[in-house]
């Protein structure tokens, strides 16, 4: 009857709504060192804030971000990651499905930065290396004498090891917001 037809159109309409919603919701999951700044880095991009005091991400924490294109909806679930060893096993259950992986060091520690392909290796681990975009970001430049030899030192590094990683590289500051 009528009633059969319309739950059938309905249902049919909220499967496609649904698999039109899926297509533009992309998974982002951001992961590197402890104390480099991703959840910074992930604040001052969805809410265009800063905080100054340090608390540790518990495992994971995450934020959606919606934006339009031409007027079409689309958004963002952004995984935030805990640098931490401890919560390391925790945070890569969530690493799968994703379709970016932004991998963040800190400009002034070089340490991070030779961190960042075992981090993408991980992350990678668990996605299709065909179907990620990847990108390598270092921060924390408010911190850095610019020009200096040692910035363009990092910078040349990143910029190497970014190419290994098929990474796009971005400098950024979450502090003053600048890129
Ligand atoms: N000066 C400066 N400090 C920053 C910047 N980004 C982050 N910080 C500081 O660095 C510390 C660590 O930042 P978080 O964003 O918590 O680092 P995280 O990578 O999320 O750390 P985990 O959650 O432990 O993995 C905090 O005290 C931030 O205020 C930046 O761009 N400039």
């Amino acid at each position: 009857g009528w009633d059969i037809q319309t739950k059938a159109a309905f249902k049919g309409q909220a499967a496609r709504l649904q698999l039109w919603d899926r297509q533009k919701m992309s998974k982002v999951v951001v992961v590197g060192d402890l104390n480099v700044g991703k959840t910074s880095l992930i604040k001052r991009f969805c809410k265009d804030v800063f905080e100054r005091d340090y608390k540790a991400t518990i495992g994971v924490d995450f934020e959606i971000e919606r934006f339009q294109i031409l007027g079409v909806p689309f958004s963002l679930q952004i995984w935030d990651t805990a640098g931490q060893e401890k919560f390391k096993c925790i945070a890569s259950t969530y690493y799968r499905g994703a379709q970016v992986i932004v991998t963040v060091f800190d400009m002034a520690d070089i340490q991070s930065l030779n961190h960042a392909r075992q981090w993408l290796e991980e992350a990678m681990r668990e996605n299709d290396p065909n179907s990620c975009f990847i990108f390598l970001v270092g921060t924390k430049t408010d911190l850095l004498v610019s020009p200096s030899d040692e910035r363009e030192r990092t910078e040349k590094d990143a910029v190497h090891i970014a190419a290994e990683m098929h990474a796009e590289f971005w400098t950024l500051s979450a502090k003053t917001g600048k890129t």
